[in-house]
């Protein structure tokens, strides 16, 4: 997805004071004998570790760039003289006590001594910027905090991050003051906040937006103001009547704060009236609600559960494969290493199983666990086989509400929870004795974040567990190749279950050659032998699973006598039609206009809608089995919570009979009476131009295939496809995870594509193309001098005009760089920007993307 990126603060900068001497915390820059090393080295206490053991090209590795000569000269000087009190016990303390500081340097201070704090930004790229702290405020500040600090020219405080409190010297007399402290307590603890200024570094991305990304907002909303405002019900409202007359949401929340007979916050009581924020503003505004300010107290407010799909789980009796990956696991728990972990099993191999007793192996010591998995689509069945084997889970996901999510953050971070389920965002959880950090479904393109700060989610739990020193155990039946290559280089340690539970077999694969003219059905998508097998599954009542990864219903809307095809005005690309409400959507911006009904340009009667998207293939699918019960599955059904539940638990309680959909019924999904699935056309993604194309499709078909024969009663395969003889589709066909992977590293390793060397790109857009293009090219030319002036081995390609070369109104130019050694590549890119400014009157904006998973 292509949606909004914070613009790189290209332009911004202006007069900032004082640049901080002080890095943020990269304890590689200091000299030694300025720290005591507890301060640096003690187990988990930072991310300091992550920058020495991680200089494997492609994978994991961090960049922290040791090398990097444009930093270098600024980080000498490093001193923090105070923290010489800490000592390696007390790590284990400040793990059991999380938010509790470590006590303020200036303990040790001396008279002449000033109190100064780091604090970054959110729209200032660089930093940390030093300012005084007050004698009054010594006491409370502390890293996690924001302050209200003055910024530059600007005339309001700013809003920053406080990353470092430390001794200053005389010299730092002359620094401004932090104006303000904005939290009572702070938003994270110390190894979060170095988990921040390393995304911040390696990422390229203002640290400021890291913790923006790091902290819920409701979160920051309200934890950020000191003072909190409880709501109760005004003496007005002792009159029945007053509340009869009211609207019927009004009435309820306003009932149930009288009911609930103490003061609440207005997002307490969005929760618990399950309500928007609009009825419990308009009862304020009807005076019958007063407001008392007071300290915040803590939130102990049930949650709306939702219930999950209704699939039941046990214990499981162990198989011989799982016990075994279970003890690789609990030995790497036990041994308290930074051990990364890949568990390749195939679908349907119980890797749930393994991961909810490697859980309760952590539980069992009072720690607890990350589950990262892909997507809400996935999460009702995670969530419930989660749910019933621990006492405390909490589920994050986008669909909840600000409130819920604040109230999910607060339990979590003092410590009431077990398990954290949830997205990519789930791997900033506070959890006070993080133990193990899983991620499920690793190869999954959901765990790179699309919008600043562009990070992967893979590679900020490997900081985060490396830091901690706890394990990091991945999981896929079709592992992204920068995991498998790091188990072959030795980075990551390779757990295999080859065969299904039970020893089920996996499901016979066939492919259906769409070149062949007889193979392929007059006048639609479902082939010839696809037809034959859904109706015999249906006969046999089983259940058919048809995969179509477009959304819509036709994806070009062509004019046959010109030629004309319908397009996006702000992004050139083809319109979808799509058929409920009659609206063309451009699936890049959204733009929506009603599909017209004769050609724009000649005015012909007799528009084409070509291209198939799986409203269409809907409704062939209800032509030629008008018996069945059938539902589709696609991000325009799904746009209601609880929508994924309500669907799959009528699939599982064989209330449908077929279920078509995008990839979001590819994934996870464990339905034993699903005998069939049919992939509609197996090279959507194969010609994208993009060096990934090949293995997406064959996550893609081999996740697919995995649904089908999970019960008794054995499952088939049916893949459509024009080009079968293709390597990916090949190799899925026969489950063959290894053949494909072996023969694409060999593709990989022609180009040094990841994961055998690094890629970066930069994507430049503006208004005005000719402007656009200059400013690519000038940043070019500064690339090309930052690479000679490191001696850097970086290849730069471009600029160039991406697939999309328009988008939103703006015309795209992008840079890519390619370096084995992602060092160099950061820090070439480092050099190059850090004094490029574009003109204002240019409006040009630049966006980094380090690893980028997309490259249209
Ligand atoms: N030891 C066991 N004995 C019996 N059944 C088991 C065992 N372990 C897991 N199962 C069951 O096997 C099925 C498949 O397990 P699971 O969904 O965890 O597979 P998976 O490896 O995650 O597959 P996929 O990659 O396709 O998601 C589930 O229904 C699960 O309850
Ligand atoms: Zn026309
Ligand atoms: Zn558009």
């Amino acid at each position: 997805m292509l949606t909004g990126d914070a613009p790189h603060a290209a332009t911004s900068a202006g007069p900032i004071p004082m640049p901080s001497a002080v890095p943020p915390q990269r304890p590689n820059d200091t000299r030694p004998g300025d720290r005591n090393p507890n301060d640096t080295a003690a187990p988990g206490d930072g991310l300091g570790e992550v920058s020495g053991s991680l200089s494997a090209p492609g994978f994991l590795s961090s960049g922290d760039d040791a090398a990097d000569a444009g930093d270098a000269a600024q980080n000498r000087g490093a001193q923090n003289r105070g923290a010489q009190h800490k000592s390696g016990a007390q790590h284990e303390a400040t793990q059991g006590q999380l938010f509790e500081t470590d006590p303020p340097p200036w303990e040790l201070a001396v008279e002449e001594d000033v109190a100064v704090a780091s604090v970054v930004f959110r729209d200032a790229p660089y930093g940390p910027y030093d300012y005084r702290i007050p004698a009054e405020m010594r006491d409370q500040l502390h890293p996690g905090m924001r302050v209200h600090v003055p910024l530059g020219r600007r005339k309001r405080p700013t809003v920053g991050w406080c990353i470092e409190t430390k001794i200053g010297s005389q010299s730092g007399k002359s620094l401004s003051d932090v104006a303000e402290i904005l939290d009572d307590a702070p938003l994270c603890d110390r190894p979060l906040v170095r988990l921040v200024t390393w995304m911040s570094h390696y990422y390229q991305s203002p640290a400021g937006q890291v913790f923006d990304a790091l902290i819920p907002s409701s979160v920051r909303a309200s934890a950020g103001t000191r003072e909190r405002t409880y709501l109760t019900p005004a003496p007005s409202t002792a009159d029945e009547s007053v509340v009869d007359a009211l609207p019927k949401k009004q009435q309820r929340a306003l009932r149930l704060l009288i009911t609930a007979g103490k003061p609440m916050t207005a997002s307490q009581l969005m929760v618990h009236a399950e309500c928007t924020a609009a009825p419990i503003n308009a009862l304020r505004k009807k005076g019958l609600l007063s407001e008392d300010t007071r300290r915040e107290m803590a939130t102990s407010m049930p949650v709306r559960w939702q219930t999950s799909d209704g699939e039941k789980t046990e214990a499981h009796e162990l198989t011989d494969d799982q016990s075994l990956a279970l003890q690789r696991i609990t030995a790497a728990l036990d041994a308290a290493a930074a051990k990364t972990l890949l568990l390749h099993g195939v679908t349907g191999s119980g890797k749930t199983e393994v991961y909810i007793r490697a859980i309760e192996h952590v539980v069992k010591f009072g720690r607890a666990a990350i589950v990262l998995v892909p997507e809400i689509s996935l999460t009702p069945q995670t969530r419930g086989r989660f749910e019933r084997r621990f006492a405390s889970v909490a589920v994050l996901h986008s669909q909840m509400t600000p409130a819920e999510r604040h109230f999910q953050w607060q339990r979590i971070r003092r410590g009431e929870v077990q398990v954290v389920v949830g997205p990519r965002s789930a791997v900033f959880a506070p959890l006070p004795r993080l133990g193990l950090i899983i991620l499920d479904e690793e190869h999954d393109g959901s765990f790179k974040q699309d919008s600043q700060p562009r990070y992967h989610a893979r590679k900020v739990a490997y900081a985060r567990a490396q830091s901690l020193k706890i394990p990091l155990l991945l999981g896929s039946a079709t592992p992204s190749l920068e995991s498998w290559h790091a188990t072959q280089s030795g980075h990551a340690e390779l757990i295999s279950m080859p065969s299904r539970v039970g020893n089920r077999p996996m499901p016979d694969v066939q492919l259906v050659d769409l070149r062949i003219k007889d193979e392929r059905s007059r006048g639609g998508a479902i082939s010839r032998q696809l037809h034959l097998a859904v109706n015999e599954t249906l006969r046999e009542n089983g259940q058919v699973i048809l995969l179509l990864n477009r959304r819509g219903f036709a994806t070009t809307i062509q004019c046959p006598s010109c030629g004309h095809v319908v397009a996006c005005p702000d992004c050139e690309m083809p319109l979808t039609h799509h058929r409920d409400g009659g609206k063309a959507v451009c699936h890049y911006c959204d733009y929506t206009i009603a599909t017209p009904p004769w050609c724009p340009e000649c005015r012909f009667d007799g528009i084409r809608y070509g291209g198939l998207g799986t409203q269409k293939l809907e409704v062939e699918v209800k032509a030629r089995f008008p018996d069945a019960r059938v539902a589709r599955m696609d991000s325009d059904t799904m746009r209601r919570p609880g929508s994924h539940q309500k669907v799959l638990s009528a699939f599982r309680s064989g209330e449908l009979d077929l279920l078509l959909g995008t990839q979001m019924i590819a994934k996870g999904l464990d339905f034993p009476n699903v005998l069939l699935v049919g992939v509609i056309n197996a090279d959507a993604a194969l010609h994208f131009p993009d060096f990934r194309a090949g293995e997406r499709t064959f996550q893609l078909v081999t996740q697919v295939a995995g649904r089908t024969g999970r019960g008794n009663r054995g499952g088939r395969v049916i893949v459509q496809t024009f080009s079968p003889e293709h390597m990916a589709i090949q190799a899925a066909s026969r489950h063959d995870y290894l053949q494909f992977a072996n023969a694409e590293i060999a593709n990989r390793r022609k180009f040094n594509y990841p994961p055998l060397g690094s890629v970066a790109r930069i994507i430049i857009r503006g208004t005005v193309e000719d402007v656009t293009e200059a400013t690519a090219n000038s940043l070019l030319l500064r690339l090309e001098s930052a690479r000679e002036r490191l001696g850097a081995e970086v290849r730069l390609l471009g600029p160039a005009p991406p697939p999309i070369a328009k988008l939103r109104g703006k015309y795209r130019f992008h840079l890519l760089l390619q370096s084995l050694d992602p060092l160099q590549l950061g820090a070439t890119i480092r050099m190059a920007t850090k004094t490029f400014k574009i003109p204002e009157k240019d409006d040009v904006q630049y966006v980094i993307d380090i690893d980028p998973m997309d490259m249209l």
